[in-house]
């Protein structure tokens, strides 16, 4: 007689608890530390508690897509993989802010560009904010570490994409030097799908890195479960209240409590200072949500007079830091492939036959991004039950965009560009080096004409020494509530003006080992 034996195995690699799977309405869990999020700041905390023998749970908001499911389309990708299906924009409706909403989060759909913090952030964050223990020596490595385990180095040269070859020799001409970008990818399948998720998992993101070591050092990992409320008592806290939500209807399918020791906030600029107000914990400095600043970035398009497909090679193939740093220009250059939905909200070439005609040349087209250094002038806002990004582009700000875009310009016609059009919904197009000075010092600072892009919201539960000055002591813990403590892009006191996961993979890091020396 056959006796059939059931194993339960997971289902695509990583073991994730999803709403599917929840049978019970309400679920208590008790654990020794409980991580909000499951992106670049969860993954690595995640991973280096329970490397220390700690229970650990990840609690994720956003679904679990494996790998093989990604759809090599950006309309796809943004309904599924993206916060707010995409659709997240600061309150004016004028600037697209991007951010993943998945088991990985923000780490499966990025570029996977990295940079180490610049030392001149750094010593101005040891200045301005007391943060002397976040130096060179300290964090060296940390970056060390983070570039071993998530593979970053620079490209190969086979990687380069055909337009930035033909930038490369832009700017040689102008005797300009671009960096060859570094990446978290390994054996890279030039794709050129970043931004949809890599299917063939060669993008070293957290879903195929620290979340798979993490579950194998016992971590649970919860996908479709947003945390609602930190729970705190007397200035310590207790865990989180969270909601498990079907994500094909919508509805409710369980309440989920976790009672910890250790509660570590990831969820990212956006939702981490908007838990902390909904749960009225950690603002007695009234700095949480503020210093809001998030890289807005504007793509020039350049047209050539034949194909150049730029839509294989590395998303990221190099970048142009010779005005990055404040007092030098406040912009960075970025080449980026673009597919055709990407393409299609690029430049504004006009509607109907004008369109279809533009978009008939998308071969002959490639993308240069202008990203800026911005001051941390926004805002995220929890009110009535919704939340808000409050963010306008700075005057002194756009002057700087308006450098970048001039440069930008340049190196696009000195790469032998037959035109190059302005992201701006006057049909800007440029039509030759002669004309670049006129057109852009014709811009105004009204951030709804363009086509801006965010892709690095960053700053809102501050650093720092001072608590009345910041949310989160130099150990990564909230100055108000004891073992409550934040590990992701909120932290950065500044903006940073450079792409900044290495970042925060980095200070992640960084604050796992101080809650493993408090919590031995
Ligand atoms: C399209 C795109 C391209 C990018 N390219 C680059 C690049 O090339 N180089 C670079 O350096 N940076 C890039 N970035 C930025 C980089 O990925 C982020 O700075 C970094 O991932 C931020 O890490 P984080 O931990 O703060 O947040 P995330 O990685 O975004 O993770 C936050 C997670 O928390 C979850 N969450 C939110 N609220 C809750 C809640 N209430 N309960 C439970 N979970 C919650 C979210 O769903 C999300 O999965 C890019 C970002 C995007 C969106």
């Amino acid at each position: 007689m056959t006796k059939t034996i059931e194993v339960k195995v997971p289902k695509h690699g990583l073991p994730v608890t999803q709403a599917a799977d929840v049978t019970d309405s309400r679920i208590h869990l008790k654990v020794d530390a409980v991580v909000v999020g499951s992106g670049a700041g969860g993954a690595i905390s995640a991973y280096e508690l329970a490397a220390q023998g700690k229970r650990v749970v990840v609690l994720e908001a956003g679904p679990y897509v494996p790998s093989e499911k990604f759809a090599e389309m950006m309309a796809i990708a943004m309904g599924t993989l993206y916060q707010d299906h995409g659709g997240q924009n600061n309150s004016h409706g004028d600037i697209a802010v991007l951010q993943g909403a998945c088991v990985g989060g923000s780490t499966v759909v990025n570029a996977a560009l990295c940079f180490r913090t610049p030392d001149y952030y750094l010593k101005r964050w040891a200045k301005e904010y007391g943060l002397t223990n976040l130096n060179l020596e300290t964090l060296t490595p940390y970056f060390e570490k983070v570039e071993r385990n998530l593979g970053i180095a620079p490209n190969q040269r086979h990687e380069t994409s055909p337009g930035a070859e033909l930038i490369n020799q832009g700017l040689n001409k102008l005797g300009m030097k671009g960096g060859v970008a570094k990446r978290n990818v390994k054996d890279c399948g030039l794709t050129g799908f970043c931004f949809a998720g890599c299917k063939s998992d060669r993008k070293q993101s957290m879903l195929v890195t620290y979340l798979p070591w993490a579950a194998a050092k016992g971590a649970k990992i919860y996908a479709d479960t947003r945390v609602v409320q930190v729970l705190a008592d007397q200035g310590v806290a207790k865990g989180v209240r969270a909601e498990i939500i079907d994500p094909a209807t919508g509805m409710k399918k369980a309440d989920l409590q976790v009672d910890a020791p250790i509660v570590v906030l990831a969820a990212g600029p956006v939702q981490t200072p908007v838990l902390l107000l909904r749960s009225g914990l950690g603002n007695s400095s009234g700095q949480v949500g503020k210093n809001f600043a998030c890289h807005p970035t504007l793509s020039l398009t350049a047209e050539f007079d034949h194909p150049v497909d730029d839509f294989h090679g590395a998303t990221h193939s190099l970048y142009v830091d010779e005005h990055t740093l404040p007092e030098e220009g406040g912009y960075l250059l970025l080449n980026a492939v673009q597919d055709p939905v990407e393409a299609s909200f690029q430049a504004e070439p006009g509607t109907g036959e004008r369109y279809m005609a533009y978009m008939s040349r998308y071969r002959n087209t490639i993308r240069l991004i202008t990203l800026i250094h911005d001051k941390n002038v926004g805002e995220v806002s929890w009110k009535d039950g919704v939340k808000q990004i409050h963010y306008t582009v700075d005057d002194e700000d756009f002057e700087a965009m308006k450098a970048g875009l001039k440069t930008n310009a340049r190196v696009l016609f000195a790469a032998g560009a037959a035109r190059v059009w302005v992201p701006s919904s006057q049909r800007l197009m440029i039509e030759s080096e002669a004309e670049i000075d006129r057109v852009i010092d014709g811009l105004k600072n009204q951030p709804a004409r363009y086509r801006y892009t965010s892709f690095h919201p960053q700053g809102t539960c501050r650093m720092g020494a001072d608590r009345t000055t910041s949310v989160v002591n130099p150990r990564g813990e909230t100055h108000d509530v004891k073992n409550l403590y934040v590990a992701d892009a909120s932290l950065l006191p500044t903006s940073i003006g450079y792409n900044p996961s290495e970042t925060v993979y980095a200070l992640a890091s960084y604050i796992s080992d101080q809650i493993n020396a408090a919590h031995p």
